[in-house]
């Protein structure tokens, strides 16, 4: 396997990569969305950082490519709606820097209101310029945060500890935590408002293009000053040159913009403006975790093992996957076996949960389950990545529903389809040393395991029906290594399951179909 390194990260990630995962790893920097269409099908993950743009092209010429690893936090790089598409995982770390784009935050804050860059500048070029650099304390003032996620509390965190009155807006986060950190949470137009500083932490999205704009800047207070270390385009540019150059805005800390890299803007002409060129993130330590954190996710990745910080898939904690990973094979099996004995185009599907897991997220054992669903005709097209979008895409509506009521087990995964054509549901569980068990097939019960070559046949109950399907089977010379019969009432319906040992020709099942008391016949291999 061969990983490319596209930006450059510590070699501390790219050591793990080769010696940990024994993978091939080609660090090459600076490369154009041409070049990288070029070579990307040769690789089978590729690590970035936010100067790779991975656009749709680069992901669609990428005909290996099993996962992208982002060493940070933001994916607005990634077209990670291609990558799902292509049943590619992306992840990132989404922790490893935090504390460095809050501290850098604070840094720039300081440095904006004591003017500390331009005055080193000019005493460096010879000029001892005191009354020009007349600052600010933040002591007492109102810091407005919008986005209080990891890096806008620990923000939160630091200005309190310097005395400033915190607002914060962020419609994602609870009263309660905001109450712990000490911060007011209010509406967007009164951090507009009140605020002295404003600093902004969220992730660049269609919501957030642009947030802080004309009419925003005309309905601050005058001599406000404005951080941005989260994102270029949260801010805009042109609106806030505009009000830097009127007075409204005092002064202004940049350090990430709408094009990247950037050496030429007008609010580089300012001096009112202090910008650093996206260092948000750039200390050892942060650059260490970021890259630890994601080369140990790409040889989870490639080794097919869950991923700890997936974008585009449900992540699984280690304590949840102790749980669930029993039941990935189970579940994947019920996928195939009721893809098989269904018929028709399928309109619905359902997916219930009993007992003890009904406690914990199984979102991945669904997303798994309409893998093996759509396996049996898309192949090697779907897998879990991309499962739940192409289940979406084709109109399938799935229906995901738990409850810690016992079903007879301690846990059952019942899984129901509907079609044009018929209704089918098969019910599992694990046995012994988690045995995957199919227990239940249309309400019958049985006790089958779902392996190899199966029959499924429906019938009567009633003499005569056993013995000639197995002369036909037997006339193959197929061995018949299990058998079941599951009834409800002696002369109803029933169905039957048989595990053979080779498979078995259309028309030997035409034959059986033709049986007097015979329902159906469904063939079906895992
Ligand atoms: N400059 C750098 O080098 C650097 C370093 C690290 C992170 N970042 C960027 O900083 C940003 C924040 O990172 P984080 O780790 O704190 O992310 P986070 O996910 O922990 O927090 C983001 C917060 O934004 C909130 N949010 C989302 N949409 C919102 C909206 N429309 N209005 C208000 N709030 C909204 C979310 O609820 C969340 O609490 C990201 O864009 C990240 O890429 C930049
Ligand atoms: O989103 C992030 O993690 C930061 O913007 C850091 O980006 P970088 O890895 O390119 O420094």
């Amino acid at each position: 396997m061969r990983i490319l390194v596209s930006d450059s990260i510590s070699e501390k990630g790219i050591e793990i990569l080769r010696k940990e995962g024994g993978y091939q790893v080609d660090v090459k920097t600076k490369l154009s969305e041409d070049e990288l269409v070029d070579i990307i099908g040769d690789y089978h993950a590729l690590v970035v950082r936010s100067q790779t743009k991975v656009t749709r092209r680069i992901i669609e010429s990428a005909r290996q490519l099993k996962i992208i690893g982002r060493a940070g936090v933001g994916i607005d790089n990634i077209d990670v709606d291609a990558a799902t598409e292509r049943g590619i995982v992306v992840v990132n770390a989404p922790e490893g820097n935090t504390v460095a784009a809050t501290e850098h935050t604070i840094a720039m804050m300081l440095a904006l209101a004591r003017n500390i860059p331009q005055a080193n500048q000019l005493l460096k070029n010879g000029k001892w310029e005191r009354k020009k650099f007349l600052g600010v304390e933040l002591r007492g003032k109102t810091l407005g945060i919008i986005g209080l996620g990891k890096i806008g509390s620990g923000v939160a965190k630091r200005a309190k500890a310097m005395e400033m009155k915190v607002l914060a807006y962020d419609p994602f986060i609870s009263e309660d935590r905001a109450q712990r950190l000490g911060v007011e949470l209010v509406d967007f137009d009164r951090i507009i408002k009140e605020s002295d500083f404003i600093t902004v932490h969220l992730p660049l999205t269609k919501e957030t293009y642009h947030m802080i704009s004309w009419q925003q800047f005309e309905a601050m207070k005058p001599g406000v000053r404005i951080c941005n270390v989260a994102r270029g385009g949260i801010v805009d540019e042109e609106a806030l040159y505009e009000a830097l150059k009127s007075g409204k805005v005092a002064g202004a800390a940049i350090d990430v913009f709408e094009q990247e890299p950037l050496t030429e803007s007008p609010l580089f002409e300012l001096d009112n403006v202090i910008v650093t060129p996206h260092l948000g993130a750039s200390t050892e330590e942060a650059q260490v975790n970021v890259a630890v954190e994601v080369a140990y996710d790409i040889i989870a990745g490639l080794r097919g093992e869950p991923v700890k910080n997936a974008v585009n898939i449900p992540s699984i904690k280690p304590e949840l996957l102790k749980v669930i990973q029993p039941y990935v094979d189970l579940v994947e099996k019920l996928g195939k076996f009721i893809s098989q004995v269904s018929e028709g185009h399928i309109k619905q599907v359902e997916i219930k949960y009993n007992g003890e897991m009904a406690q914990y997220d199984v979102t991945s054992l669904t997303n798994t389950f309409l893998k093996g669903l759509l396996r049996p005709v898309l192949k090697d097209a779907v897998n879990y990545v991309n499962a739940p979008l192409i289940a979406k895409n084709r109109g399938i509506k799935v229906y995901e529903s738990k409850s810690v009521e016992l079903e007879d087990y301690a846990n059952l995964i019942t899984v129901k389809v509907t079609t044009d054509k018929c209704e089918k549901s098969v019910a599992g569980t694990l046995f012994g040393k988690n045995e995957p068990r199919i227990v239940r097939i249309d309400g019958y019960t049985v006790d089958a395991v779902p392996e190899g070559h199966m029959l499924v046949i429906p019938h009567i109950d009633k003499p005569r029906i056993i013995g000639p399907v197995g002369n036909l089977i037997g006339a193959l010379d197929v061995n018949i290594a299990g058998m079941q019969v599951g009834r409800k009432v002696i002369g109803g319906k029933a169905v039957m399951f048989l595990n053979i040992d080779a498979p078995v020709p259309e028309e030997t099942l035409k034959e059986i179909a033709k049986i007097d008391g015979i329902l159906d016949v469904k063939y079906v291999h895992l």
